[in-house]
């Protein structure tokens, strides 16, 4: 099977409380450097808590930032510094919040257009014939082109963005929380949708979400980030009914409640540690039951065959 994305030590550190005089306040590292394949016609799920570095991680796949080091490679070819436009047609991001990620003073048909016209210099009459073609694979009404996103419901507005990518004619799909701001009929509805386009159009799809429910759903794989890591990586059915990473099963256990905090065990750590001031040796190890000596001192790594977990004392 040929390999649609890869990430090569891929990383980002944020400078923050930049100075005219003197150095920087501190560094945030929102992504230690990630190494991952994912084949084509994947569905690979990304599940991590707030402030974990998915949404880093997704802006550094379709060029929206410059990764601090490391490598990006889509379908055996490197993206390092490439046109946005080159981006664009291989790899396209399908927003959280549909309505306010799509442009409200342009109509939907000119929401459409764009990527046409930019990313594949179509003339009207090609563009009039792609736009239909893509309105009927997302189940849109052409009638509805001439409208303004406020005029349209999460769901609808959520077909419209997909739609939008679609023109892109990428097929890597980065799909950002894309059911989470639906009510849940419509997000069965959107999941399905997903689920169909991929079969059709050869699609591959990184699905980044909160909902451990809904990643276990729709993926193939998940990885399993924490403060900047992948900590856990393997086929979907297997991470989550049988983690090997401490902080995988707190994430298990904590679900589905999405939101609810996450619990640990008594007189441990709940929250994530401090971006600025980073811990020493494993960045799980307050919140963990089994932490011992060596935790505290280094930083374990991704080790195991197919179903791989970063830690040194793994459940099994
Ligand atoms: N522009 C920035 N400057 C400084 N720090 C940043 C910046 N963007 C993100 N960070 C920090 O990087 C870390 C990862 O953030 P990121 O938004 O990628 O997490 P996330 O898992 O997507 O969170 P959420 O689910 O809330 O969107 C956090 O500590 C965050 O504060």
């Amino acid at each position: 099977m040929s390999i649609a994305l890869k990430l090569d030590a891929l990383s980002k550190t944020f400078v923050v409380g930049k100075q005219l005089f003197g150095p920087p306040k501190g560094r945030v590292h929102a992504v230690h450097p990630v190494t991952l394949e994912v084949p084509e016609g994947e569905t690979l799920g990304i599940v991590g808590e707030s402030g974990c570095g998915k949404s880093t991680l997704a802006r550094m796949l379709v060029g929206l930032l410059e990764p601090t080091g490391g490598s990006i490679e889509i379908a055996g070819k490197p993206l390092d510094n490439a046109d946005p436009a080159v981006f664009g047609k291989r790899i396209q991001y399908v927003f959280q919040d549909p309505i306010s990620s799509l442009n409200p003073r342009k109509t939907v048909r000119q929401i459409m257009e764009t990527p046409l016209k930019r990313l594949h210099g179509m003339d009207k009459a090609q563009r009039d014939r792609r736009i239909s073609e893509i309105f009927a694979q997302v189940n849109l009404r052409e009638e509805f082109l001439d409208r303004y996103p406020h005029e349209f419901s999460g769901g609808q507005a959520q077909r419209i963005g997909i739609a939008r990518a679609l023109a892109a004619e990428a097929k890597i799909l980065i799909l950002d929380e894309p059911v989470s701001a639906l009510d849940v009929s419509v997000q069965a509805q959107v999941l399905n949708l997903l689920a169909e386009l991929k079969q059709r159009l050869g699609l591959t799809y990184l699905f980044i979400s909160h909902d451990l429910a809904v990643v276990e759903a729709v993926s193939d794989r998940v990885a399993v980030l924490y403060f900047g890591s992948v900590v856990e990586v393997g086929k979907a059915e297997d991470v989550f009914s049988n983690p090997h990473h401490p902080y995988t099963k707190l994430l298990a256990e904590s679900a589905p409640v999405v939101g609810r905090a996450l619990t640990a065990p008594e007189g441990r750590e709940t929250e994530l540690p401090d971006p600025l001031n980073p811990p020493k040796g494993c960045a799980f190890r307050a919140r963990c039951p089994y932490a011992g000596e060596r935790c505290a001192e280094e930083v374990p790594q991704l080790t195991g065959e197919g179903h791989q977990a970063a830690c040194f004392h793994p459940l099994r």
